[in-house]
């Protein structure tokens, strides 16, 4: 057995509402080497926790955690279309292990992901199939959420699943830092988005370019007065990476959920994803951990952090 780990944000933004060119490149140079290293350590099997942003999930049915069998993208801003390469059956012992650890999971037997999950597995291998990939979505941004203690347990059970397996293994967390793109609520929702949170599946082309539109605006004046989302926090974020770097992970145990949306976002909340990612390494014992890269990007409506580990 052998693990590696990468955590970074996605935005859709990317490319569609990009900061001046300097800082384009620079995410392009860390993007480009965390993707050498993928191609050199030539996983066997990629974990990829994922957020769901109303694509895939919806309130008429939402699940804390979700495992895969079969997924396809959604193809939402400017991601790849089709499905991911899943290896059914071993899914499906994963998702029986996790069982047995006591941690409840949702099982998908055809899901649909967004870029929340695609954004990441194309920058870092270039395609949806390039190798088998499970996928487990968090629910990080469709409010309320389990406590972080929970998302640990879940990423513990998937570590101990991994040890039992002679293979390399990629973990994958996606999503985060602190931001607040515009997300809308359910609780004082007028009916017509209470109705797209509950059961909006497969919205039409005009209905996704809308809300591309809306998301590219709010990119437009994010962190300006202007603005009424929560801004970017560089501190929490720094914090954040701090404690998973210096293997700190059970503070995380006494993480407030409203103190986190109020302080950094409400889809700050999307490192759930990193947390299931570093318990799950953590569960095959010591690791080793480094920041690749950290910057606050109003353009992106991200706290965009890189951080990549392995088993010491
Ligand atoms: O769900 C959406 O439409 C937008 C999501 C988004 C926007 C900006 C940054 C992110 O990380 C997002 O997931
Ligand atoms: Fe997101």
């Amino acid at each position: 057995m052998s693990i590696k780990l990468k955590c970074l944000s996605h935005t859709p933004l990317r490319g569609l509402n990009d900061p001046g060119a300097d800082v384009v490149r620079e995410v392009d140079t860390v993007l480009a080497q965390a993707r050498a290293e993928v191609e050199a350590f030539d996983p066997e099997l990629i974990v990829i926790f994922a957020p769901d942003h109303y694509n895939g999930l919806f309130y008429d049915l939402m699940p804390p955690f979700v495992i895969a069998t079969a997924a396809e993208s959604v193809a939402d801003y400017q991601t790849l279309p089709g499905p991911l390469s899943i290896p059914r059956d071993l899914a499906l012992e994963m998702t029986k292990f996790i069982l047995d650890q006591d941690v409840d999971i949702a099982l998908s037997h055809r899901l649909q992901v967004d870029h929340g999950c695609t954004q990441t597995l194309e920058e870092l291998t270039g395609s949806l199939t390039r190798y088998p990939a499970i996928p487990i979505i968090i629910n990080s941004v469709a409010p309320p959420f389990g406590p972080y203690r929970r998302v640990r347990k879940l990423g513990e059970a998937v570590g101990k699943f991994l040890a039992t397996l002679n293979k390399r293994v990629l973990i994958l967390g996606t999503g985060g830092l602190s931001h607040e793109p515009p997300v809308p609520l359910l609780s004082g929702a007028p009916d017509e988005i209470a109705n797209f949170l509950i059961a909006g599946r497969n919205p039409t082309p005009e209905a996704r370019a809308a809300r591309q539109a809306r998301t590219i605006a709010a990119g437009k004046i994010y962190g300006t007065e202007a603005c009424a989302q929560t801004p970017l926090n560089e501190e929490w974020d720094l914090a954040f990476i701090d404690l998973l770097t210096n293997r700190r992970l059970a503070e995380v145990d006494d993480f407030r959920i409203d103190e986190i949306s109020k302080a950094a976002g409400r889809s700050t909340h999307e490192v759930r994803t990193w947390v299931a990612a570093f318990a799950a390494l953590a569960a095959t014992g010591p690791y080793a951990a480094r920041k690749d890269y950290y910057r606050a990007i109003n353009e992106w409506i991200a706290g965009y952090g890189v951080v990549s580990a392995e088993q010491a």
